[in-house]
């Protein structure tokens, strides 16, 4: 519980903070809808956001196939009682050309899914694109003011530059239009070392500045930020060592590709035990020390002040969400 005097610093606090409920994407695992021995496994999955996957990681021989299995997923799949916190769909890009069959496919299952996953988001025209297609194949009832929320990814040295008026444009047809909210952004390293001509690597530095970029650009529209596939499934330690840079530059949560990645990525996308009970105290203690006009004070041989609370909150607003 924290203190009230701390609260008001809360309603101006830097991160990620919407009033509506908080989905956690520490590991957000794609699922190849082609494969329907995969898709059975879809209920025990205890990924925070299961991708029921019609891009990359489905064939084009087997997207017809794969639009079907996902449609009857979406209409069977009892979304309460799934191990994971959210299920989403992710579609092909509008530049692939194979949206618009997607969505004719999707479009026939009675339920939507409870994210619709965007890939190569090129430029805000995409959005018009997406939203005319999404308006012909459901019908405005369907797509208007729903719990259905949107996930981009930004995977071309475009994008990127481009992303402050993806994301507005994004974020304006909610506002203006009542399409789904976004929610979350996610970096497509992979397709983005092949934008750039870059040659991809374990350690990752290649995509160093992008993921920067790409992190400060969602932090300033206070959304949640998803960091690279880490493509070496057998190599756990790179995985953790590449998650927890994730965490510490600001990301939210990684994608994933295998159910042996999820806890490992689970993990490291949850401060330590120490570094909470650091939070909780540090928090009491500003809250003492402001009640006795201290804006600055000492605390476990540390400088504190503001920013110092403002990174605290931070950890106990994103565990009490994970926990929630
Ligand atoms: C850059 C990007 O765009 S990333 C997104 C696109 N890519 C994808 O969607 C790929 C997703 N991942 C996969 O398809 C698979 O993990 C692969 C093809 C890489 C490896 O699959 P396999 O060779 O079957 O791996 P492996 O033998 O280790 O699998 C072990 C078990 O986990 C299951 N499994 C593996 N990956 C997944 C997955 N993503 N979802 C569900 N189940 C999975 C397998 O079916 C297998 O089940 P079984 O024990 O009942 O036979
Ligand atoms: O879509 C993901 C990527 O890395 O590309
Ligand atoms: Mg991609």
């Amino acid at each position: 519980m924290l203190p009230k005097t701390i609260i008001r610093h809360i309603s101006q606090f830097a991160g990620v903070r919407d009033a509506a409920k908080y989905v956690p994407r520490r590991a957000l695992l794609y699922v190849p809808a082609s494969n329907q021995k995969m898709l059975d496994k879809v209920p025990m999955m205890q990924a925070d956001s299961v991708v029921l996957e019609l891009e990359d990681g489905v064939a084009l021989t087997a997207k017809a196939d794969a639009r079907v299995r996902a449609a009857a997923a979406l209409d069977k799949l009892p979304y309460h009682t799934l191990a994971c916190q959210e299920l989403g769909l992710r579609v092909n890009s509008v530049s692939s050309g194979l949206l618009e069959d997607d969505i004719i496919a999707v479009s026939k299952a009675e339920k939507l899914p409870q994210a619709f996953m965007i890939p190569k988001v090129d430029c805000p025209e995409d959005l018009v694109t997406i939203y005319n297609i999404f308006r012909e194949h459901y019908g405005d009832e369907r797509i208007t003011n729903t719990n259905t929320r949107l996930v981009i990814w930004i995977e071309s040295a475009r994008a990127l530059l481009d992303m402050p008026r993806i994301v507005s444009s994004t974020l304006n047809l909610h506002k203006q239009a009542g399409f789904f909210k976004l929610d979350a952004v996610v970096f497509g390293s992979d397709d983005f070392c092949a934008d750039i001509g870059a040659t991809r690597s374990s350690h990752g530095t290649e995509t160093l500045f992008a993921r920067q970029k790409f992190v400060t650009c969602c932090k300033a529209f206070q959304l949640q930020a998803i960091d690279s596939v880490y493509i070496d499934i057998k190599d756990l330690d790179g995985l953790r060592r590449q998650s927890a840079e994730g965490w510490q530059w600001g990301f939210t949560g990684k994608q994933v590709i295998h159910p042996s990645q999820v806890s490992v990525v689970q993990e490291q996308f949850l401060p330590p035990k120490d570094r909470i009970e650091w939070a909780q105290e540090l928090v009491h203690a500003y809250s003492e020390h402001e009640a006795l006009g201290k804006g600055a004070f000492q605390f476990r041989g540390q400088m504190i002040d503001r920013p110092l609370l403002l990174q605290a909150l931070n950890i106990i607003q994103l565990v009490e969400r994970v926990q929630n």
